[in-house]
């Protein structure tokens, strides 16, 4: 039973974007909707951007929204506040009817509710950081002695304190991205929608700006849905992804289970290259503890990496135990260290004993 508490921030089912002519009948027809992306355009003209797609936005995580260019990301993303009109399905925000929402009530819910920060991040070029910050609660209608508090305390979160009086022209392009988030977050949204923030930057800048949303996020709690086409980005930053392909989400899970348990060859293929030993927790890779196990040895967090378990190991020489409240879980040694490292997955382990 769900309780008030455990109410999702964004609830979507069955969601579908269909770009073309009539394309209300697609998802209604069930030989149209079967149909793969080449077929459906040559029979009839049309795009499915976003076909099918279920999941929930939890409080307090970061939602990313992963795939390739062209599997749907935007579209889905920008769905979740009628930014497009999706063409079928529901959509919820807090319970709330995303579809049924009047314009007064649409508006209210992109300004207070749901901020969307995007790549170009659409900086007013004659005003300053402060009043560019502020601009978000002008439209508000906040007074200006308030907005220009509340930006100056959203400015100085970013790290941008001391720049308020300069124009965008005078910022990097990392800068700039950092008065596009102080904008978003000065309206207080409940949710965060990033749109790629980051792609055009260069890759140590980036860098920066995920340690800076990770560090928000931890700083804040709030709600964050981040696009992105970048797997490394997607495995920094989320609580969970979801998966795009052609339009569907293929897999959604944490980091660990996409990269621990791909759901097919397509996920499997994108997620080759990526080091398990950095994203395979000890909760997974850990086997039963012997009584004698379980009294001695090196104690790790569950949440623990598979490279954080082979540091404690090589400098106790005895397996590490991983401990829940005081209770242990289970111990990895070198050889369950080992399989995750080359790849072995936890399934293929145990059909092996
Ligand atoms: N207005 C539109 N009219 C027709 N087709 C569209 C429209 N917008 C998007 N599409 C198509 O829908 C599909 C998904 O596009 P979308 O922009 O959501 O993908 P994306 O994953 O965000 O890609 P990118 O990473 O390149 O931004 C693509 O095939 C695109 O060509």
């Amino acid at each position: 039973m769900s309780t008030a508490a455990e109410t999702p921030v964004f609830s979507v089912d069955g969601l579908w974007k269909v770009f073309g002519p009539k394309a209300d009948r697609v998802p209604a027809d069930p030989g149209l909707a079967a149909l793969p992306p080449a077929g459906l355009r040559a029979r009839t003209g049309c795009t499915a951007a976003v076909r099918d797609v279920s999941f929930d936005v939890r409080k307090g995580e970061v939602f990313v929204v992963m795939g390739l260019s062209g599997s749907g990301k935007s579209t889905l993303v920008r769905c979740l506040t009628r930014l497009i009109e999706p063409t079928a399905g529901t959509i919820a925000i807090d319970g709330e009817d995303v579809r049924a929402m009047d314009r007064a009530r649409l508006r209210e819910l992109r300004r207070h509710r749901a901020a969307m920060v995007f790549q170009h991040f659409g900086l007013l070029p004659h005003r300053t950081v402060l009043d560019n910050v502020a601009y978000g609660l002008e439209i508000q209608g906040v007074g200006r002695a308030e907005r220009r508090e509340r930006a100056a305390a959203v400015v100085a979160k970013v790290g941008l304190e001391g720049m308020e009086r300069r124009r965008p022209s005078q910022l990097s392009g990392g800068q700039r991205q950092r008065v596009g988030l102080a904008r978003a977050l000065a309206a207080d949204p409940e949710v965060l929608l990033f749109d790629e923030p980051f792609s055009a930057l260069d890759p140590l800048i980036r860098r920066d700006m995920q340690e800076e949303v990770v560090r928000l996020h931890r700083e804040e709690g709030r709600t964050m849905v981040f696009i992105t086409h970048d797997l490394s980005e997607s495995l920094r930053l989320g609580d969970r992804i979801a998966l795009m392909r052609d339009g569907r989400v293929v897999q959604l899970g944490t980091p660990e289970e996409i990269v621990g348990s791909p759901a097919d060859d397509y996920v499997r293929a994108f997620v080759r290259d990526v080091p398990r030993e950095q994203v395979v927790t000890v909760r997974t890779a850990m086997r039963p503890a012997s009584a004698e196990e379980a009294a001695a040895g090196p104690a790790l967090a569950p949440t623990a990496t598979v490279s954080q378990a082979i540091e404690a190991v090589a400098r106790a020489g005895a397996p590490a135990r991983v401990m829940d409240a005081g209770r242990c879980l289970g111990v990895v040694d070198h050889e369950s260290l080992l399989a995750v490292v080359a790849g072995v997955t936890p399934a293929a382990r145990q059909e092996a004993v």
